[in-house]
């Protein structure tokens, strides 16, 4: 992490895990609230060079060795104030006697914290207050201290009903801009989420309430090392209940990544609906064609970090198969290498658009395609706040081009899904419905390659989401080269 201090004179904090020399006075560091320190820092970070705080975060955890209830409240705090960032800054805004935009970025990191503490978890008010305005006492000194003291106070005259109540829009005029406010999303996401369903307001406010909650985390079992009962068994998590690879655990139980069976490759950490979409494509039925009817060569085109990778290349690998796993950015193939260790993978680096394989090379292929992401965002606490409506246009290009080229590559009768991990209708139904005119290629019932999941609506495309099926808002389309 870099230093925090912003005046010259101050001193620097002393690092872990030495214990910290008394010191009197108001630069004295906090650490005597190691969990709030790192929240702020962390929060600082994605603000001032839009790190990802579910990276920074874990690491700073690591190296200050940070763990059991303080690990927990600041791995709370962090993501909470990040997920809930616009509704905190109204709120803060509304108590300030200066616009946002004339607040110092240190000080509004400290007031979403200490609002976040005050609307969204049971820390007493007094609690919440007081250790905000010690952190930025000891950080930025008095002058600044007393006004994040004055703003939160403020704050704390009313709970968060009272609050929305007074600032969102008006339900009657403005629906979809009032669920937007009351669950912390930007306007045109919680917009995109109500296209995606049909425009109803039931199922809008379910989607945003779900997506603004603490997600569990999802396990995937190797298949051929370990089954979901044994890795459930060995995690004290539950089996998921659609795929047969899945286990869920308890959100918040801690970094994954330390649990033996992930460090030992038996299991990667996966969302239930990843692997769902992944397993979509294996499920498929193939048609004969030039290559005699083969099922060996496997191509996944967008395979960074390697999730999906993994799981494919160990069933492909299963039937005596390979996979080829593109990603155009080297250090994300160096993860899927990483990831798919063991397996039958070949990692090339490479644009999908470009990479040199022969018309017709493989029997299935899977478009994991670059996406907005607005599916996944309450695993990326900062990312709602981050992405902007004209990054759509830029990606759907993309994905065309990227699912018009896997058509391209995927031998007669063979077959490409194609994966987003976004609900916004021109990333999902826009680009399958205008590929499949153009190229002629057919979009299969994709709900039959999803065997027992409910509510997948009318087809045939398939379109997951956190409220119905405690997924991330996956997409997925298969479709078939004709022979
Ligand atoms: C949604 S992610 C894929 C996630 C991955 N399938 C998994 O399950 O872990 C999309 C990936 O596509 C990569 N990418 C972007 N443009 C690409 C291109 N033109 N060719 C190949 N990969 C690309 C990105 O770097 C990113 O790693």
């Amino acid at each position: 992490m870099t230093g925090h201090s912003r005046g010259a004179s101050k001193p620097s904090r002393p690092s872990r895990p030495h214990p910290p020399k008394r010191r009197t006075g108001p630069s004295r560091p906090p650490v005597e609230d190691p969990a709030r320190l790192a929240a702020l820092e962390t929060l600082r970070a994605v603000r001032q060079r839009d790190a990802y705080a579910n990276l920074v975060l874990p690491q700073m955890l690591r190296d200050r060795r940070i763990t059991g209830r303080d690990a927990a409240l600041a791995t709370e705090l962090t993501y909470g104030a990040s997920r809930a960032q616009g509704l905190l800054d109204a709120v803060i805004e509304a108590c300030s006697d200066r616009p946002l935009s004339e607040v110092d970025g240190s000080a509004l990191d400290a007031l979403r914290l200490g609002t976040y503490q005050l609307l969204r978890t049971r820390i007493p008010s007094h609690a919440a207050v007081a250790s905000t305005v010690d952190l930025v006492r000891a950080e930025l000194g008095s002058g600044v201290a007393g006004f994040v003291n004055a703003v939160l106070r403020r704050v704390a005259e009313q709970d968060e009903a009272a609050w929305v109540d007074e600032l969102a829009p008006d339900p009657d005029t403005d629906p979809i801009g009032n669920l937007a406010f009351t669950h912390a999303h930007p306007r045109w996401i919680a917009q995109a989420f109500a296209e995606a369903l049909g425009s109803r307001e039931e199922p809008l406010k379910l989607a945003l309430a779900a997506d603004d909650a603490r997600p569990a985390v999802h396990l995937v079992a190797r298949p051929g090392e370990v089954s979901a009962d044994e890795l459930a068994a060995i995690t004290g998590g539950d089996v998921a209940p659609y795929s047969p690879y899945g286990v869920h655990l308890e959100a918040g139980a801690g970094d994954p990544g330390d649990l033996e069976p992930v460090r030992e490759r038996l299991a990667n950490v996966q969302d239930e609906g990843s692997q769902l979409c992944a397993l979509a494509l294996t499920r498929a039925s193939l048609e004969g064609g030039d290559n005699g009817g083969t099922d060996d060569r496997w191509l996944d085109l967008c395979a960074g970090p390697g999730g999906k990778a993994a799981l494919l290349a160990a069933l492909v690998g299963l039937e005596g198969g390979e996979l080829i796993a593109v990603e155009k950015a080297p250090h994300r193939a160096e993860l899927v290498r990483k990831l798919t260790s063991g397996l039958p993978v070949t990692v090339e680096v490479a644009d999908g658009l470009e990479t040199g394989f022969v018309e017709g090379a493989f029997d299935r292929v899977l478009v994991d395609a670059p996406c907005t992401g607005l599916g996944a965002l309450r695993r990326r606490p900062e990312a709602r706040w981050r992405r902007q409506p004209a990054d759509v246009g830029t990606l759907t290009k993309l994905q065309r081009e990227l699912l018009t080229e896997a058509l391209r590559l995927v031998r007669p009768g063979g077959v490409v899904a194609y994966v987003v991990c976004s609900p916004h209708l021109s990333e999902t139904v826009g680009v399958v419905t205008d590929v499949a005119r153009r190229t002629g290629a057919e979009v299969l019932d994709t709900r039959e390659l999803f065997p027992g999941v409910p509510d997948l609506g009318e087809g045939p495309h398939v379109q997951l989401w956190p409220h119905l099926h405690g997924t991330d808002a996956m997409f997925c389309a298969v479709l078939r080269r004709p022979v």
